[in-house]
C-alpha cells in the first residue's frame, strides 16, 4: 500500500517543526517509523532525523549571496532549485515505500514562499500524484483566541485548500497552553462565534480591528467559511506533551480514505484531460507545420520564390528609398546561435531534407517534454 504523505503547513512559529518532531517519535513508539523530509532551507537545526533534507542539496546562505536575494527570495529560489530534482526525490521515496506507512514533510514558515511559488506547487503536485497526500494545517491555538486572528488564519487555510485541492486536517497545536475547544465550537456554531466577536468588540472598543465595519466583515466571512469547515477534520494537539496525536493519526486515515475516494479520481480526471489537450495541441501544431512545408514545397516547384512579405518589402525599399543608404559596415554583426546556421546556404537542400529536420526537431521537443519535471512545470505554467 502506498504510504500516506502528511504535508505540514502553517504560519511561522505555529509549531510545525516541533509537531514534526513529536509525530516522528510518536510513530516510532508505535513501531511504524515514518519517512521524514525537511523542505525548510533556512532552518538552522532540524530536531529530527530527516531522510531527505533540502539543506543537503541547496545552501540557503550561498543562494542569498550568489543571487543577491533577501530571506524570502532566497527561500523561493532554494525551493526552485530543489524542485528541479523532485523526480529523483520521488524515486528515492518510492524505492523504500514498502518499508514505511507515512511520509511526513516539514515546510518553510513563510507559507507564501511554499504555497504560492511555482516550485511549491510542483513539489506538492509530485507527491500528490504519487502518494495519497494530506495537508496538516498547524495553528497556534493561544495566538488564535481572538476572533479576528482566528478568521484570518482560517481564510488562509481555505485558500490553501483551494490552491492544493488536497484533503486538509486543521491541527490546533499548543493545547498545553490553551485548549482548542473554543475554536472547535466557533467552527461548528456560528452563534457562539458571533457572541465571541461581540465580546471582543466590547472589550476593545470601536477602534482598530474591532470596528463596526470589521466585525460585520468578519461575521459575513465566518458565514462563508461554514462550507469550508464542513470539509475539514479538526484536531487539538500539543507537540510538547504529545496529547492528541492518536486522534491526529485517525484523522490522517480518514483523509487518506477521502483522498482515494474523491480526490484521486478527480486528479486523474484532470490529468487525463490535460494529456488529451496536450496531444491535440501537438497534433495541431504538427499539422500546421506540415501545411506550411507543403505550401513552401509547391511554391518552390512552381518557381514562386518571392511570395513572402519580406521579399516585397525588399523590392519596395530598393525602388523607393531615397535617403541615406545603409552601408554594409553599418549593419549589425550577425550572431550565430548554432554553428550549423552558418552553413544555411550550403544546406539549402532538398525539401525532404528540410522536412526531416523539422520532424527530428519536433520529436526531440516531444521527448524532452516527456520528463516528469518538465511536464509538471509545463502543467503549472499552463494553469
Ligand atoms: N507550549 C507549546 N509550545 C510549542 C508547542 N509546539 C511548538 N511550540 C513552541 O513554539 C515555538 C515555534 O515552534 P517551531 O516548531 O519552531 O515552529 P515552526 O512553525 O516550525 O516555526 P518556523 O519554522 O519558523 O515557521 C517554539 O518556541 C516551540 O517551542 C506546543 O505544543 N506547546
Amino acid at each position: 500500500m502506498a504510504p500516506a504523505t502528511v504535508l505540514c503547513i502553517g504560519m511561522a512559529g505555529s509549531g510545525k517543526t516541533t509537531f514534526m518532531q513529536r509525530l516522528n517519535s510518536h510513530l516510532h513508539s508505535k513501531k511504524t517509523p515514518p519517512y521524514v523530509i525537511n523542505l525548510d532551507p533556512a532552518v538552522l537545526k532540524v530536531p529530527f532525523g530527516a531522510n531527505i533534507d533540502i539543506r543537503d542539496s541547496v545552501k540557503y546562505k550561498k543562494v542569498m549571496e550568489e543571487y543577491n536575494l533577501g530571506p524570502n527570495g532566497a527561500i523561493v529560489t532554494s525551493l526552485n532549485l530543489f524542485s528541479t530534482k523532485i523526480d529523483q526525490v520521488i524515486k528515492l521515496v518510492e524505492k523504500r515505500s514498502d518499508k514505511f506507512e507515512n511520509v511526513i514533510i516539514d515546510t518553510p514558515g513563510q507559507i507564501e514562499c511554499f504555497i504560492w511559488s511555482a516550485s511549491g506547487a510542483i513539489i506538492t503536485e509530485a507527491f500528490a500524484s504519487t502518494f495519497p497526500t494530506v495537508i496538516a494545517y498547524i495553528v497556534d491555538t493561544p495566538r488564535n483566541s481572538s476572533p479576528t486572528t482566528f478568521i484570518s488564519n482560517m481564510l488562509y487555510a481555505c485558500s490553501i485548500l483551494y490552491k492544493t485541492k488536497l484533503p486538509m486536517i486543521i491541527v490546533f497545536n499548543k493545547t498545553d497552553v490553551k485548549k482548542a475547544d473554543f475554536a472547535k465550537e466557533w467552527m461548528q456554531d456560528f452563534e457562539s462565534f458571533q457572541s465571541a466577536l461581540r465580546e471582543d468588540q466590547e472589550l476593545n472598543g470601536e477602534d482598530g480591528m474591532s470596528s463596526g465595519y470589521m466585525s460585520s466583515l468578519v461575521n459575513s466571512m465566518s458565514l462563508m467559511l461554514e462550507e469550508f469547515y464542513s470539509n475539514l477534520d479538526v484536531v487539538g494537539c500539543s507537540a510538547f506533551s504529545g496529547e492528541g496525536f492518536d486522534e491526529f493519526l485517525d484523522a490522517v486515515d480518514n483523509k487518506v480514505e477521502e483522498y482515494n475516494e474523491y480526490y484521486k479520481a478527480e486528479r486523474e480526471r484532470i490529468l487525463k484531460q490535460k494529456e488529451e489537450d496536450e496531444k491535440k495541441r501537438k497534433a495541431k501544431s504538427l499539422n500546421s507545420l506540415m501545411k506550411d512545408l507543403d505550401i513552401k514545397d509547391q511554391n518552390r516547384k512552381s518557381g514562386q520564390d518571392s511570395e513572402v512579405l519580406s521579399d516585397y518589402e525588399e523590392d519596395e525599399e530598393e525602388d523607393e528609398y531615397q535617403g541615406e543608404v545603409l552601408r554594409d559596415e553599418d549593419e549589425t554583426d550577425r550572431e550565430y546561435t548554432f554553428p550549423e546556421d552558418r552553413n544555411s546556404e550550403v544546406s539549402e537542400n532538398t525539401d525532404a531534407d528540410l522536412q526531416a529536420r523539422y520532424q527530428a526537431a519536433f520529436d526531440a521537443t516531444a521527448k524532452t517534454a516527456s520528463s516528469k519535471t518538465a511536464e509538471n512545470i509545463a502543467e503549472y505554467i499552463k494553469r
